[in-house]
């Protein structure tokens, strides 16, 4: 199901560059001038996060902390969607082992980088709708390219957005915008976003939003990286606790939520939405 990774280094003059799988569904590229880590996901069309995409981000994470890069900015290598939340192929007339798995990867995937003591960014070079703004809602600081969405819609499908999910969220919105945002299902436009905190910057371009997450790692080149990594970990370590002690009941709330018989007519519809928008497109 998982292939083991190949690692190809490439010189160390100019950026290094490792293909981070055999699958290819995330490349991480290191530049050897500032030693940050770029990790792109790449699952056309829309960067859906299936149970190998999620297995594929997790190894990526644990790949740079290894390498003891000075940094770690996510990105898509799609034009338009910078990741657009989990596979809905995966909780629709879903297999219970895969269904399974891709919610613990799931966690997996944002305990690895929300907890990661590194500095992180999100490049958000398009829509970051539900699992995609968990991610960029997961790092430190979010640049995001222009006429996009962001946002946590899980209840537009029926579904709730556990706790720990909302974390990150609610570390960058007041909880009254974070409560209003959830219950409407809002997904913010990028002026939206920037006006209510949710992204830190916007860029013309994602070379130009990569750049600016790199500035933004590059603050901290005169801080002190152990204080530094305790710090944001203090900061952090409470939301970590409290989704330790939830996530094995948490895998159970998902499953039996998404086998609901009004669940899954939910997102058979939804589905059907979406099938729909691509042929009044056509
Ligand atoms: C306390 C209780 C605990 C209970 C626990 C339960 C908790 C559950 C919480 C679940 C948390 C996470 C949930 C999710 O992530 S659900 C996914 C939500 N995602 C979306 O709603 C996004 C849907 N997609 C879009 O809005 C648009 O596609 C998008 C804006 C991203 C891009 O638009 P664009 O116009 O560029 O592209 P298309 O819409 O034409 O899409 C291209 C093709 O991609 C398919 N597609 C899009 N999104 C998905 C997806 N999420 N999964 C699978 N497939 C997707 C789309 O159908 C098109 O396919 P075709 O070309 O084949 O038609």
């Amino acid at each position: 199901m998982f292939s083991p990774r190949v690692v190809s280094l490439v010189p160390r003059t100019g950026p290094r560059r490792f293909m981070s799988t055999a699958s290819k569904l995330t490349t991480v590229e290191v530049n050897d001038k500032t030693g940050i880590a770029t990790l792109t996901m790449c699952r056309p069309p829309v960067n859906g996060q299936n149970l190998e995409l999620l297995l594929d981000i997790k190894s990526s994470i644990k790949e740079i902390e290894n390498d003891s890069s000075r940094g770690l900015i996510i990105t898509s290598a799609s034009p338009k969607v910078f990741c657009a939340g989990l596979d809905i192929l995966e909780m629709h007339k879903p297999d219970q082992q895969r269904l399974r798995a891709v919610w613990t990867e799931l966690q997996n995937v944002w305990c690895a980088l929300y907890g990661i003591s590194m500095p992180t960014a999100a490049a958000i070079n398009g829509h970051a709708p539900a699992g995609g703004c968990l991610l960029a809602t997961a790092c430190e600081y979010r640049v995001m390219v222009p006429d996009c969405r962001i946002g946590l819609n899980e209840t537009q499908l029926g579904i709730i957005a556990p706790k720990w999910l909302v974390s990150g969220f609610l570390n960058i919105l007041p909880k009254r915008v974070a409560e209003r945002a959830l219950t409407q299902s809002r997904l913010f436009t990028t002026d939206e976003a920037l006006q209510e905190g949710l992204i830190d910057e916007i860029a013309n371009s994602k070379e130009e939003a990569v750049e600016k997450c790199a500035a933004f790692i590059g603050t901290f080149s005169k801080v002190n990286p152990v204080a530094r990594a305790l710090t944001k970990l203090q900061f952090r370590a409470e939301n970590l606790r409290q989704f330790h002690k939830e996530r094995e009941q948490d895998v159970e709330n998902f499953l039996s939520l998404v086998n609901r018989p009004e669940v899954q007519k939910g997102i058979g519809a939804y589905l059907e939405g979406l099938k729909k928008k691509k042929a009044n497109k056509q």
